[in-house]
């Protein structure tokens, strides 16, 4: 056994179809009396019903959270919530929500109860980001990790199809990449391989049966799990890529994860052959096909993009992308400096092709 430190972080999660039914109880253990409930403009309406729920705890429904949390969307929650007197902050929805409740917790230290409806896993970070003048800048906090998580495979009902397959593996991800992490540990190994287990079963099924409630109740353990990894332990060029092609190209966030994942770990496959074994053995393809290649099938046999240049990647804007990537990488098993620009160009090159990876 390799030496390790193993820190846990605290979030109490209550898990199941139907547990939205706990949202009093939970704020009750909270001590929190005056919520404001965050959301998405497209999830306002299921919003405003689950104030309408609970008209004497949430004082208020702010549904403008948006993508990478823009800094004046953030200005004008943090304000709303201080307008309110607000001592919780309820975010229900994908990761933009969460995002957006990190924001307000980060200057004003209000707990957060946050209700997931997407597989992003930031419910379970202290990470937070902001993005201001085209830059986001992300960094992280325990103030804003979720006090209380409530998981209710029935809220993800309405992810489209397209977006839970891409969104959920956009949660795999972090598990792969935490699984050759430089600073994680057997506990997290386990919960990665276990989230990866849980949605390359959960992704094929949900297309088929998209308002099955025990394969969403899947899924979203799947995202639990690979959203805790991502909370634990550092990620590496796979992040580093994605973080590179949404900020500053705009691209949409669970499709670029989807399309660079196979890429990144081809390149990286060569250094971690161990975590390329457990990644295998989790998709069930030991033997037969490699992680990268079997992460491939597993976005193209279930309908997402595979390409770049399926989700408005343009070919012109590649060599700025490389450039970025090589500038201040973030530690990756196999080293990135600037003279692997080429190499991640073509890395790049192939994602905005579709290339399958070996
Ligand atoms: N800080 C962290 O640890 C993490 C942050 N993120 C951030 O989260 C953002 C992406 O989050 P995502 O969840 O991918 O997307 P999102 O939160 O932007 O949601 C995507 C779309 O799906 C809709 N939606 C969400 N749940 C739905 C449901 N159940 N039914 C119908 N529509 C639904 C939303 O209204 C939105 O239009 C990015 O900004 C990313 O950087 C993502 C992962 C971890
Ligand atoms: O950019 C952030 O807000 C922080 C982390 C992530 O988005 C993780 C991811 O790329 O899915």
């Amino acid at each position: 056994m390799r030496a390790f430190v193993y820190s846990g972080q605290p979030a109490r999660v209550v898990f199941g179809a139907g547990s939205l039914a706990h949202l009093e109880r939970e704020l009750d253990l909270l001590g929190a009396r005056r919520a404001l409930l965050l959301a998405t403009p497209g999830h306002a309406d299921p919003a405003g019903d689950i104030a309408d729920r609970l008209p004497r705890r949430v004082v208020g429904v702010f549904a403008r959270a948006a993508m990478h949390v823009p800094v004046e969307i953030a200005r004008q929650a943090r304000e709303e919530a201080r307008r309110l007197d607000a001592d919780c902050v309820i975010a229900f929805g994908g990761g933009s929500t969460t995002g957006l409740g990190k924001a307000i917790a980060l200057e004003s230290g209000l707990p957060i109860l946050a209700i997931p409806t997407t597989y992003a896993g930031s419910e379970m970070t202290p990470i937070y980001g902001i993005t201001e003048d085209g830059l986001k800048k992300t960094g992280s906090d325990p103030r804003v990790l979720p006090r209380t998580v409530i998981y209710d495979p029935a809220l993800t009902l309405t992810l489209p199809v397209g977006l839970s397959v891409t969104s959920g593996i956009n949660a795999i991800a972090h598990a792969a990449e935490g699984l050759y992490a430089r600073d994680g540990n057997p506990v997290m190994d386990l919960l990665a391989e276990e989230g990866i287990r849980a949605l390359a079963q959960a992704l094929p099924a949900l297309r088929q049966r998209a308002d099955d409630l025990a394969v969403r109740g899947d899924a979203l353990y799947g995202s639990w799990l690979c959203g805790t990894v991502l909370g634990n332990v550092g990620m590496a060029l796979h992040h580093k890529l994605c973080h590179t092609l949404g900020g500053s190209f705009e691209l949409p966030h669970a499709q670029v994860h989807t399309v660079v994942l196979p890429q990144a770990m081809a390149f990286n496959a060569p250094a971690a052959p161990l975590a390329m074994q457990r990644i295998e053995r989790a998709l069930g393809t030991s033997g037969r096909a490699s992680a990268p290649a079997a992460l491939f099938d597993l976005a193209r046999d279930n309908g997402a993009p595979v390409s770049l240049k399926e989700i408005g990647m343009r070919r012109e804007d590649l060599d700025r992308a490389a450039q970025i990537a090589v500038g201040n990488p973030y530690w990756n098993p196999r080293p990135i400096d600037a003279a692997q620009r080429g190499e991640i160009r073509d890395l790049l090159q192939r994602a905005f092709d579709g290339v399958r990876p070996d």
